[in-house]
């Protein structure tokens, strides 16, 4: 340097002195002794050492931490070209853990995984190869070893499926317990058809504890309780993006008693095929396609004239479809197919939630009036009026409580906003 002075080194540390135990003062003295360094220190594995502050105490002052910019995005240039290990800003932005030698050979913790999963090894012993280290599901968020709890990198769990899973504790008869949120936009990712919920209370190493793909005959087989019969011989099921929420195992006892299922898609504009027997809208995403619905004319005039003739359920998004209007998030109200009066609003999301016993109020394809079904409620939007139409059963929450009257029925129309899970 030109005036003789060592260029300041730089050190990550350098800045207000942290790490030391600091005595607080109270009104009455010393109080308790804190370590503000202390969970830096664990998180990155940090000894417990003495601050050195190299190029001395006005070393931030002399641009020894880098304020801002850098070359590209997740890597940071230091004075002097060097690069600055921290975590990318799409990640959790701590400086990186210290690493011997030995370990920055091996590369990084991602990098490590990465290796084993493509050589079909996995830490843990038994996974599926290539599968995510650790439990369950959970993946390691950042390739540092201790920032899982900090970072919010690109490993985080799919929203709406990872956190929201529901606990069926209370509910008796064996009831379904989540692993996963059944309502995803995804719909199949989670409980697509033909595939079976895990039940709290069976066998943990029987096949029943586990989401089986394509159940089918052996659904219906283990889970015997919940085996109902199909309400028709040739059913039309709605389904696409609008109409993704139905339980597998319904499904698939369905398909196993001899019923035939016939998908169709009111998204698509496709009225239920004609030479079925019963026409039935599982729950969904109505008010996301809303005015794809109300602009669906073959759909909807094809449902009332199936209407006229044959019988038609909704549950949830389908009863929310039946209805005379849906009013989405944004207050905007669509027509929907006017077969009942039920008049529904997502403008104030509400969260229901919970496990059902329904007693028929009528006769009807899901049994004779008195009967009894076992559903599940969950959804977020509301019911504003039902236009007067009679109630379709009474129902009863997981611990008996009396829930009243729900769902709506008009002639051989009729919907909840129960899911159907099988008879009660
Ligand atoms: N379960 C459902 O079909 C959900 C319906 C709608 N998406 C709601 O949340 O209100």
């Amino acid at each position: 340097m030109g005036d003789g002075r060592r260029p300041p080194r730089f050190h990550r540390r350098a800045g207000r002195p942290r790490g030391r135990s600091r005595r607080l003062r109270g009104a009455d003295g010393p109080v308790r002794r804190r370590d503000p360094g202390r969970r830096r220190r664990r998180l990155h594995r940090l000894p417990r050492r003495p601050l050195r502050l190299a190029g001395g105490a006005g070393a931030r002052r002399r641009g020894a931490i880098p304020i801002g910019g850098g070359d590209r995005q997740g890597v940071r240039r230091l004075p002097g070209g060097r690069r600055d290990r921290r975590c990318g800003p799409q990640q959790c932005r701590q400086p990186a853990p210290r690493r011997s030698l030995p370990a920055r050979r091996r590369g990084s913790r991602l990098a490590r995984v990465r290796r084993a999963a493509a050589a079909g090894r996995s830490r843990r012993a038994g996974a599926p190869s290539g599968a995510h280290p650790g439990r369950g599901d959970r993946r390691p968020r950042c390739p540092h070893r201790g920032h899982r709890r900090s970072c919010r990198g690109p490993c985080r769990p799919r929203r709406g499926c990872g956190r929201g899973g529901i606990s069926a504790a209370g509910v008796p008869g064996g009831a379904l317990g989540a692993r996963r949120c059944p309502l995803s936009p995804r719909g199949e990712g989670c409980w697509g058809e033909g595939k079976v919920p895990t039940f709290k209370g069976a066998p943990s190493s029987g096949p029943a504890g586990h989401l089986l793909p394509e159940g089918e005959k052996e659904g219906v087989a283990l889970l015997p309780a919940l085996a109902i019969r199909p309400p028709a011989q040739r059913i039309a099921l709605a389904r696409d993006a609008a109409f993704s929420f139905v339980y597998g195992h319904l499904i698939a006892g369905w398909r196993a008693a001899g019923a035939e299922i016939v998908p169709f898609s009111p998204l698509a504009d496709e009225p239920p095929p004609e030479d079925c027997d019963l026409c039935w809208l599982p729950g969904g995403y109505p008010e996301l396609h809303a005015g794809r619905l109300t602009a669906a004319t073959r759909f909807r005039d094809g449902l009332r004239a199936f209407a006229a003739t044959r019988p038609v359920h909704g549950e949830c998004g389908g009863y929310m479809v039946l209805g005379q209007g849906l009013i989405d998030a944004g207050g905007a109200r669509h027509e929907m197919a006017g077969l009942l009066g039920l008049e529904t609003s997502f403008a104030t999301r509400k969260l229901h939630l919970g496990y059902r016993r329904a007693v028929l109020a009528a006769d009807g394809p899901l049994g004779v009036a008195g009967g009894a079904l076992r559903g599940h409620e969950f959804h977020y939007a509301s019911v504003v009026g039902t236009g007067g139409d009679a109630p379709f059963a009474a129902v009863s929450d997981a611990n008996g409580t009396d829930l009243g009257p729900a769902g709506t029925r008009r002639g051989a129309v009729s919907g909840t906003f129960f899911h159907m899970i099988g008879p009660g």
